[in-house]
C-alpha cells in the first residue's frame, strides 16, 4: 500500500480532534484572534515568532476558503516543472497548523519552501519582511467566501456543524469563525497590497483566465515557463483536475474541500436582508479602499 502524505496525515489526525470537538469548544483566541483548537496551538504560535523566513520561500496568504489549495498545487506543479522530481510537502503546509517543533524540522527542508497561511497581515512571522520572501495574496468575495466555508463545516461528517446557515452567517458577520472576521483581514491586509514582494490575485479572475493568473504567479516569482509548460499547469490546476485528484491528494476530505468551485453560489444561500446586511458591511470597511475596488464587489456580490 503506498505511504499515507504527510498532508493526509495531518487531516486524518485533525479530523479524529474534530470528532470529539462540539462548536461550542472549537475556537481559542490568540491575540485577538479566534483559531480551531484541532488545528492551532498557543504553543505553536509562540514558536512561530522565531521562525527564519529566506528570501527564496513562497507565501500564499489567503483569508480561509479563498482557495489556499489551489495555489498551492499551482506552486507545486510550477516546481515540478523546473526540477526532475514530483513536488511532495514534506510537512502540511499552512505555516501556523502544527506542533511547535515543526519549524525546527522546517530548517532541513530545500528551498523553494511553500509557505500557505491564512494569518493577518500583523501577524505574519517578522522575518518574511525583514528576509524579504515574496508573498503572493488571494482574495474571493465575501459571500462566496461564507459560503463555502458554511458547506465545509455542515458537509464534513467530523467537523463540527452549526445549527442553520442562518447561524453560521451570525457567526461570520461577528468574526467568530476560524481565523477571526473576514473583514478585519481584508482591513489588515489593505494597505500593503502594493508593497514590494507583495502580488494581489483574485479568485474571480483566476477562475475566468486560469492560463493568464498561472502566467502572472510564475512571472512574478521567478519561474520561466514556456506557454505549453503554463498551459500544462494549468490544465492540471482546474478545479475538475483538482477534484478528480482529490481523495489521493487530501484524503476522504478531499471532495467536500473541491466542492463546487464556482462563482455566485451564494445566492444559493443568502436571503435579501443577509445580502444586504453584507453589503453594508463591505461599504463600512472597504468600500472606496484599493482593496475594495480589486474585489469588483458589484460585480460578484450583486443578484
Ligand atoms: N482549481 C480550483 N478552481 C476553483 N476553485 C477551487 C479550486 N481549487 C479549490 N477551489 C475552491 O476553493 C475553496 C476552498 O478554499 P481553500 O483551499 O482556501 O480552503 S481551506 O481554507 O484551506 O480549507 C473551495 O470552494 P467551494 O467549492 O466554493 O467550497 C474549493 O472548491
Amino acid at each position: 500500500m503506498a505511504q499515507k502524505s504527510k498532508v493526509i496525515e495531518y487531516i486524518d489526525e485533525a479530523l479524529e480532534k474534530s470528532k470529539e470537538t462540539a462548536l461550542s469548544r472549537l475556537l481559542f483566541s490568540y491575540q485577538g484572534i479566534t483559531y480551531p483548537i484541532t488545528i492551532c496551538t498557543a504553543e505553536t504560535f509562540q514558536a512561530l515568532e522565531h521562525f527564519e523566513a529566506r528570501r527564496e520561500d513562497i507565501v500564499l496568504a489567503s483569508y480561509p476558503k479563498c482557495g489556499s489549495n489551489w495555489l498551492l498545487q499551482i506552486f507545486s506543479e510550477l516546481i515540478c516543472t523546473i526540477s526532475p522530481q514530483k513536488y511532495e510537502h514534506p510537512e502540511f503546509p499552512v505555516l501556523e497548523c502544527g506542533d511547535p517543533e515543526k519549524y525546527q524540522r522546517m530548517k532541513q527542508f530545500p528551498s523553494p519552501r511553500l509557505l500557505a497561511t491564512h494569518l493577518h497581515y500583523d501577524k505574519l512571522p517578522k522575518s518574511i519582511f525583514i528576509n524579504k520572501a515574496k508573498i503572493l495574496v488571494m482574495f474571493r468575495n465575501p459571500k462566496d467566501t461564507a459560503t463555502s466555508f458554511f458547506h465545509f463545516h455542515n458537509d464534513v461528517p467530523d467537523i463540527p456543524s452549526y445549527g442553520s446557515w442562518d447561524d453560521f452567517f451570525n457567526y461570520f458577520m461577528k468574526g467568530q469563525v476560524s481565523w477571526g472576521s473576514y473583514f478585519d483581514y481584508a482591513v489588515n491586509w489593505n494597505n500593503h497590497l502594493d508593497d514590494e514582494n507583495i502580488m494581489f490575485i483574485l479568485y474571480e479572475d483566476l477562475r475566468e483566465n486560469l492560463s493568464a493568473g498561472v502566467k502572472q504567479i510564475a512571472e512574478f516569482f521567478g519561474f520561466s515557463l514556456t506557454e505549453e509548460q503554463i498551459q500544462t499547469i494549468s490544465d492540471r490546476t482546474t478545479f475538475q483536475a483538482m477534484r478528480a485528484k482529490s481523495q489521493e491528494t487530501h484524503g476522504p476530505i478531499g471532495p467536500f474541500l473541491f466542492r463546487k468551485g464556482e462563482i455566485g453560489d451564494w445566492k444559493n444561500l443568502f436571503s435579501e436582508t443577509q445580502s444586504e446586511r453584507m453589503d453594508e458591511k463591505f461599504n463600512e470597511c472597504l468600500a472606496g479602499t484599493s482593496l475594495g475596488v480589486k474585489l469588483k464587489y458589484n460585480i460578484h456580490c450583486k443578484a
